[in-house]
């Protein structure tokens, strides 16, 4: 079988080789190919050669990767150049690539197989040609698209900051004016309370200058009336001092009068003595009588005229006394009215002081209302800077908002652009999908991927030595894989050889383009093969709890959730619907039930059957199986943890968590596109196989032994279908097995399948992994049928298939 197959290159591989195709023997199907090479090779000048130039051969191999565009599309492509591309200066017209696709084969004998096989191969290269066309322009699109992105995110950004710069201004310029309004409001209020204020100073002042110069009128009247006063007083007090000088002088004259009066008085008294003297002499003059008597008469006459003289002194006396009395009184008076005018004097002395003080207070108001204008003047002006300011944000929030409006006008050109762009892509991509589709549907064969994981830690170090060593033939690069076994070397070529340092990224972009093709209404199944503990449950779920080692499955549902978020905008709504089913011991289990435990029971002893029908459209179901619906990765990530906590799991010799069932995960895509009325429906099938292992390697007893007896039933039972698609048989024995029963849809019908075949580098499984290499080649060489998309077809049954 090996031998075979080193001797043969396998007929999907789409290089040229010069050295092999002309000594091979190739197999039917792989002829069509190789024939297409070696014409390319022979530089058979065709007629389409002619139309697009010769092509340029610089790249010997081109991996399936590349015909189904994956690498290409990568997000850090750079553009294609025309220049350096394996086209060279191909363009090719919408009417090209039409005419191309529905170019129907012309022979001019219907049998002749040679030519027949020449024209198919010439056409191959034409639509290789047309498709490197493709992959070119889609890359120049997706580096446009990219760029336009980046320069739209940019300008977005950007237009994004200067709005928020702008905002932030604006909101900045906004309080400042808040500010300034509030302290303009503050002020115009505190200059109106200032100004009433002012204004009531004014006015008092007035009134205070008016009372002061009514105030000093009335000072100035009473200072002359003062002066009056003064000088009546000092007239009066010369009056007085006349007056008391006349009191003097009439107290001395009536101090003489009253000494004059006493003189009189003892004038009287002597005159009283002398007339008693008088009378005595009178006696003695009675003698004298006569005598004396004329003596007497003339006494008593001067007596009398004496008395006369002493009333009218007395007379003048009170008179004068009355007159001194009216004199006290008026200079009492005087004195009085002095006494008024001096306090009259005092109090306006107090007044004037008073005046004199509220004429200093008035000095220091007018002070006040200079501080308070001055005061009112700053604030004038801060209110002239504060909308100077004002003015200035305003025309510079103009500007911006004009700089904005251009922002805007260049995002429209841009979006505008992109639109175009877009357009560009979509119709590239219905074009690529086609042409794509239509390889495929030339290939129609089973695809198959070898992986090989690293060594463990934990691996025997007891065999030493290299097991698998890969080629670097150009033409083989990642491709092909030899293996050393027992001193004899052994090699295969797959559609893709993954070397252990490969990670699950790159493992992934390789099948990118398939699971895609359930989202076009394909169906695709997926699976992993290999020996116990080889790495497929590694390759389909990851790394539980490390992000960057998720598997295929988590990574293709995360696509298809993005992708069906992309297609939104073209019109497609898709509903998912997935199960998730373990084959083991030849019986199903539903790993989503709700209650597993009892279904366990019910699906041994009454309950549930899981039985698996076909329908005639080719559609797969399970009976009871639980189907739940999503709507996003997430949900599935959660369904998926559940299902492999309920999964059964065991340690084996070779692996510390052997899967020791065939794990089913299949979701059911359908799509409907709203503008174009367009449905389509994919199913993508992901299984993880129950490991291959000899027993006697495994080391298994008692159930253990039953479970690995089972597992190796139902995978020779894959491999007795793969073996009779292989040689085309009549009977195809899919019933042998529930695993390849319910894979019937996939293995014998219309849908795109990979495989995977995982190995482990360890010396001491050299032997399992030369069986497993050996039954991945007879895969890879099996022909399965051509894969057909499910468009346009309503099914009121709802429930999901399995392709
Ligand atoms: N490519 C890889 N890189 C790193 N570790 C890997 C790789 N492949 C497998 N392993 C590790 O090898 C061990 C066995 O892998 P895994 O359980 O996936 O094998 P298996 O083929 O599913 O085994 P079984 O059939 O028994 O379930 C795991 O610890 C896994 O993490």
């Amino acid at each position: 079988m090996s031998s075979k197959n080193q001797n043969k290159p396998p007929f999907h591989h789409n290089t040229t080789s010069s050295s092999t195709t002309s000594t091979t023997t190739p197999s039917p199907s792989k002829n069509k190919c190789i024939a297409a090479e070696v014409s390319e090779e022979k530089g058979q000048k065709l007629g389409f050669e002619k139309m697009i130039g010769t092509p340029n051969n610089g790249r010997l191999r081109l991996a399936f990767s590349l015909v189904n565009g994956s690498q290409d599309l990568g997000p850090d492509s750079t553009p294609v150049s025309h220049a350096g591309s394996e086209c060279g200066a191909i363009e090719f017209t919408r009417e090209d690539v039409e005419a191309l696709v529905s170019e129907k084969m012309k022979s001019k004998n219907k049998f002749n197989y040679k030519e027949r096989c020449e024209n198919m191969m010439e056409y191959i290269k034409r639509l290789r040609l047309c498709i490197r066309w493709f992959q070119e322009l889609e890359g120049e699109y997706a580096f446009e698209q990219e760029k336009l992105r980046s320069a739209l995110e940019l300008t977005e950004r950007r237009c994004y900051e200067m709005e928020m710069a702008l905002k932030n201004k604006d909101e900045e310029m906004n309080l400042i004016i808040l500010e300034l309004r509030n302290s303009l409001a503050s002020l115009q209020e505190q200059l109106v309370k200032e100004e009433s204020e002012k204004k009531a100073a004014m006015d008092s002042l007035a009134k205070e200058k008016e009372a002061r110069v009514s105030l000093e009128r009335s000072k100035a009247s009473l200072s002359e009336e003062l002066d009056k006063v003064q000088a009546e007083l000092d007239s009066a007090n010369q009056r007085i001092e006349s007056i008391n000088d006349m009191h003097k002088l009439l107290q001395e004259y009536n101090s003489s009068l009253q000494i004059y009066n006493s003189k009189l008085q003892t004038d009287v008294t002597a005159a009283h003595e002398t007339i008693k003297r008088g009378e005595k002499e009178r006696l003695a003059a009675v003698e004298n009588l006569h005598n004396l008597r004329g003596e007497h008469k003339s006494l008593q006459d001067q007596l009398t005229s004496s008395i006369a003289s002493q009333d009218g002194v007395m007379k003048q006396k009170e008179a004068l006394l009355n007159e001194v009395a009216c004199l006290r009184m008026e200079l009492h008076q005087i004195k009085d009215d002095r006494d008024q005018y001096q306090q009259q004097a005092q109090s306006l002395a107090v007044e004037a002081s008073k005046y004199k003080e509220l004429a200093t207070n008035s000095s220091g108001l007018e002070e006040k209302c200079l501080s308070q204008g001055n005061q009112i003047q700053i604030l004038h002006d801060q209110l002239a800077v504060a909308e100077r300011k004002l003015q200035m944000s305003d025309t510079f929030a103009l500007e911006k908002g004009k700089e904005f409006e251009g922002q805007k006008e260049i995002i429209k050109e841009l979006h505008k652009c992109l639109e175009d762009a877009e357009f560009k892509l979509i119709e590239g991509e219905k074009l690529r999908k086609k042409l794509h589709n239509t390889i495929l549907e030339l290939k129609g064969n089973i695809r198959v991927f070898c992986r090989v994981r690293p060594q463990l830690a934990d691996d025997s170090s007891s065999n030493h030595g290299k097991v698998f060593s890969y080629p670097t033939v150009m033409e083989y690069l990642d491709r092909s894989i030899d293996m050393t076994h027992n001193g004899q070397k052994h090699s295969f070529i797959f559609d893709k050889v993954f070397m252990p340092d490969v990670s699950q990224e790159e493992v992934f972009v390789e099948i990118s383009q398939l699971v895609q093709s359930a989202l076009d209404g394909y169906k695709v199944c997926i699976f992993a093969y290999g020996q116990t503990g080889s790495g497929k449950t590694y390759t389909m779920m990851g790394k539980p709890g490390q992000p960057d080692e998720k598997g295929l499955i988590p990574r293709s549902l995360e696509q298809i959730f993005q992708t069906t978020q992309a297609l939104q905008h073209q019109g497609w709504r898709y509903e998912m619907q997935v199960s998730m089913l373990e084959i083991y011991n030849e019986t199903i289990r539903d790993l989503l039930s709700t209650n597993r435990d009892s279904s366990r029971f019910e699906n041994g002893v009454t309950g549930k059957q899981y039985m698996i029908k076909h329908d005639a459209n080719g559609n797969t179901q399970v009976s009871d199986l639980t189907i739940v619906d999503v709507q996003s990765s997430r949900e599935v990530s959660f369904l998926l943890d559940r299902a492999a906590q309920s999964r059964s799991v065991g340690r084996t010799q070779m692996n510390e968590q052997s899967s020791r069932s065939h794990f089913v995960f299949t979701m059911r895509i359908t799509g409907v596109n709203e503008s174009t009325e367009q449905q389509v429906q994919g199913v993508l099938n992901l299984i993880d196989l129950a490991g291959s292992e000899r027993l006697s390697k495994s080391g298994s007893t008692g159930d253990r032994l039953k479970e690995t007896q089972a597992i190796n039933k139902s995978l020779s039972s894959l491999a007795d279908v793969i073996f009779a698609l292989a040689k085309k048989e009549d009977h195809v024995p899919f019933r042998n097995s529930k695993l390849t029963y319910l894979l019937q849809p996939c293995l014998g019908g219309d849908s795109k399948t990979l495989m995977f075949v995982n190995l482990s580098p360890e010396p001491s499984s050299a032997s399992e992994s030369l069986c497993s290499l050996r039954f991945a080649a007879r895969v890879n060489a099996c022909e399965i049928g051509t894969p057909r998309r499910q468009l346009n077809i309503r099914t009121s049954n709802s429930r999901l298939s399995y392709g």
